[in-house]
Parts: C-alpha cells; structure tokens; sequence
C-alpha cells in the first residue's frame, strides 16, 4: 500500500552527526542462502530486517528451512527441502536470483512469483542455465517471472554459459547454491562486462567462509560440490545504504560519521570514500568509524559506476546539488533495476527544475537552481533517499510513497530526521 507523501526536511544548519546503519541486504541475503543450504545450524547476527531480506527468509521457510528471530539476530535450522511452496519475491534482485538455485534443490514444485515489476527484470539466462545444469523450470516461455520450478531433490550441475550482462545477481545466484549441486558448478560468463564485481567477489568470500571451495578466473567462477557449514554469520552495517547520510555531509557542508565500518569489506559502499573524496570531501577512517566532512562548495564527479551502480541515485542527487557539471557512465544495467533508474532520475529531477541527460550508459548532470514538488519513486527505495538528499537544500519536495524505502532501510525517515536533528 503506498503510503502518504513525505516532506523531505531542509538541513536547518550544517549536519553534525554519527549515525549506525541496520545490517547489509546483500551480506543477509546470501547468509541466509548458505545457512539454509548448510549441513548445521546457523545464527545471523545484525541482519538487516527489511523487505527483501524478510522476504528471503519467508521463501526460505515455504520451503522447509526453520528461520527463529530474537532480538539479535536469527537462528537458521536447515531442514529438508521440498514443496509444493510457493515464494513471492517482491522486487528483491537477491530473492528473485538467488532463490531459484535452491528451489531446484528441492523435491517437489515450487512456484515464484513477485511484484509486478519484478516480471519485468531479467531473469532469462538464469532460467537457461538451470535448465542446463538439469532443473526443470515450466515459464510458459517468458523467460521471465512468475514461474514453477518442478524439483526432483537434486540438480546435476556441472558447466554452464551464460550472459550476465545485465546483472551480477544471475551469477551469484548460481554459485551460492552450487556447492549443493551432484557436480558444483563451473560457470562462464560470455557478453558484455558482468557488472557489480564487489558483489560477485562478496558471493565467492562468503561462499569460501561457509567452506566451499572455489575458483576463480576472468569471467569465470568454478564450485566444487561439499558440504556447507553452520556457525555465525555476522552482518557488516550496509555501505551503500550509508551514501545518503554521508552524502548529507557535502551537501551541507558538515560531517558525518557512520559507525562500524569495516576496516576491509566486499562491500560497494565502500567505494564511497573515493567517490565522495573526488567531488572535494575530507574522509577519514578512524574508531569512531568512517568520517565525511564537507567545506560547503564541492565539484561534479566524473566517473565509471559499473562496478557500484546501486550508488548512483544517490551520488546523482549529490551531483545535483554540486558546484560543477557531473558525468556518470558505465550503468546502463540500471535501466533494469528496481525502475529504470536512469529515466526515473532524469524525469523526476528534471520536474524540480534540473538538468540530467540520459547517456547510451549513464548520466550528465548539470547543477541548476531547483524548486519543490512532487517526487516520485516508482517503487525504488533509493529514489527516496536520493529525494531526501535533494530536499536538504531544495524547499517543498514532496516525496510520493516514501514507505517503498523499507525495501532494505525501514525508519529511514525517523533516522534521516535524527542526523538533522540538533546535537
Ligand atoms: O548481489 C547483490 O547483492 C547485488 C548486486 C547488484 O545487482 P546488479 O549486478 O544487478 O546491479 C546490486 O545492484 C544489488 O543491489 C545487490
Ligand atoms: C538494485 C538494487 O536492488 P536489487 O537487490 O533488488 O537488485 C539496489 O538495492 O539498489
């Protein structure tokens, strides 16, 4: 249910603030995976708890894993695999990729399907390369969602080609549960450049944490069949979640320090620090956290998003707002994420009174004066904190069904409110 527009607050003074950040959608994602996947019992601790990952765990219990929250976190028993189940994977990439492998797994069918505009992202060549490794998936044909996955208890494996172009989600999907197939998988990506490299090396760390072993090669990753371990897995704070709030601190020329952050990661969010240092921030990493301070004037970024696009509605706000022209390039993926991303920003900045270009593969923006109004999200959540971004210096953004943000950040409003909030 879309919830009632939200007035973005203008920053009254420069932000002075240290904020923590729930758990990383992708870390808790793929956690959940291998636990489920596991020959013993798991514990989560800070999980992000959030539409997609609370979406994860549903399909994961549809299908016979026990899923026990308490306040620290959650207790993961695997259990046998099976169906008839059906999983509803919202608009979760991570659900959407990484459930089918498992479902496969499973004896029994199981069918998926998610919101409307999740039939709308591509889910073709990880339907082809199942149906490779030996899963029958019936998808009427669409190559796409919704579809049923008739499992028989067990998925042969062994080597697969596939496009990966268009998400990195496609490949990691297939590697987390690989080490479960009769033979693992060797999968070779063949197309255009995969994008997302943090994530595809966050999938191979934490496979290799779980006890799998891998290989990996350009464009090639490889996964020997074994045994998964339980044990703890505990969640780093979500990085890319952290672009708004440490974005807050160039555009109102204050500072921003988010906890916990980790000294090394797979994480994208962790290209931050370059990015936001290159348009004239002073970032320092110390106990306290990672530490972003602005002067109050700071340039346009010239830069190649392919690895880190889940950055770019975020760092396009910030570009908005800069001193100089910006050139965002390398995302053209982004067009299949959780709007197109690329014509959402365009038009809905551009409504306010904007300059941004849609490129054959990004974004030029050209900071101009902006006025209020009406921000729509399409569904995205990081169309909301790009708006709430925007609105720290633009008067009277209204921003239409701000409760779409709780796709990985619930109370993003009440925390965004208290890094405003006087010391
Ligand atoms: O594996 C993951 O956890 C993710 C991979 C990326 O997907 P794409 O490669 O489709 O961009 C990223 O944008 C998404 O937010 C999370
Ligand atoms: C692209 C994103 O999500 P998803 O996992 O749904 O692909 C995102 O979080 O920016």
């Amino acid at each position: 249910m879309p919830t009632p527009h939200w007035l973005a607050p203008v920053a009254p003074a420069p932000v002075d603030a240290t904020v923590s950040l729930p758990g990383s959608k992708s870390m808790t994602n793929r956690a959940l995976v291998l636990a489920a996947l596991a020959d013993a019992p798991a514990r989560i601790t800070r999980p992000l708890r959030s539409r997609d990952t609370v979406l994860m765990a549903d399909a994961l219990r549809a299908l016979g894993t026990g899923i026990a929250e308490d306040a620290a976190g959650w207790e993961v028993r695997p259990g046998e695999l099976r169906g008839p189940a059906h999983a509803d994977v919202g608009l979760a990439g991570t659900v959407m990729r990484f459930l089918p492998p498992v479902a496969a797994l499973a004896s029994g069918e199981v069918s998926i399907d998610g919101d409307p505009r999740a039939r709308e992202r591509p889910m073709g060549p990880i339907i082809t390369a199942l149906r490779a490794l030996g899963a029958r998936i019936d998808d009427g044909g669409r190559g796409a969602l919704p579809f049923t996955v008739h499992g028989t208890g067990s998925v042969n494996g062994g080597q697969v080609v596939i496009d990966a172009s268009g998400s990195s989600q496609l490949v990691s999907g297939l590697l987390l549960a690989a080490p479960r197939f009769e033979k693992g998988v060797e999968v070779r990506h063949e197309g255009p450049p995969v994008p997302s490299a943090p994530h595809l090396a966050m999938t191979v760390h934490m496979l290799r944490q779980a006890g799998a072993v891998v290989e990996t090669e350009r464009n090639l990753w490889r996964v020997a069949p074994g045994p998964l371990r339980g044990g703890e897995w505990a969640i780093e704070p979500d990085l890319s979640n952290a672009a708004q709030f440490l974005g807050a601190a160039l555009v109102t020329g204050g500072r921003v320090t988010v906890r916990d952050w980790p000294a090394e990661t797979t994480q994208p969010g962790d290209a931050l620090r370059g990015l936001l240092a290159a348009m004239g921030a002073e970032v320092s990493h110390g106990p306290d956290g990672l530490t972003v301070r602005g002067s109050g004037a700071y340039s346009g970024l010239d830069a190649d998003l392919h690895e880190v696009g889940e950055l770019t509605p975020v760092l396009t706000a910030v570009a908005a707002l800069a001193g100089s022209p910006s050139r965002l390039t390398g995302i053209a993926h982004l067009r299949g994420h959780e709007t197109d991303r690329l014509a959402a920003l365009v038009t809905e900045i551009n409504g306010l009174g904007g300059d941004v270009r849609e490129l054959p593969d990004g974004l030029e923006i050209r900071p101009r004066p902006l006025r209020g109004g009406v921000f729509r999200t399409y569904d995205d959540h990081r169309m909301v904190m790009a708006a709430a971004v925007l609105g720290l210096a633009v008067t009277g953004i209204e921003v239409e069904n701000p409760g779409t943000v709780g796709k990985t950040l619930p109370n993003f409003t009440e925390s965004w409110a208290s890094m405003l909030a006087p010391a």
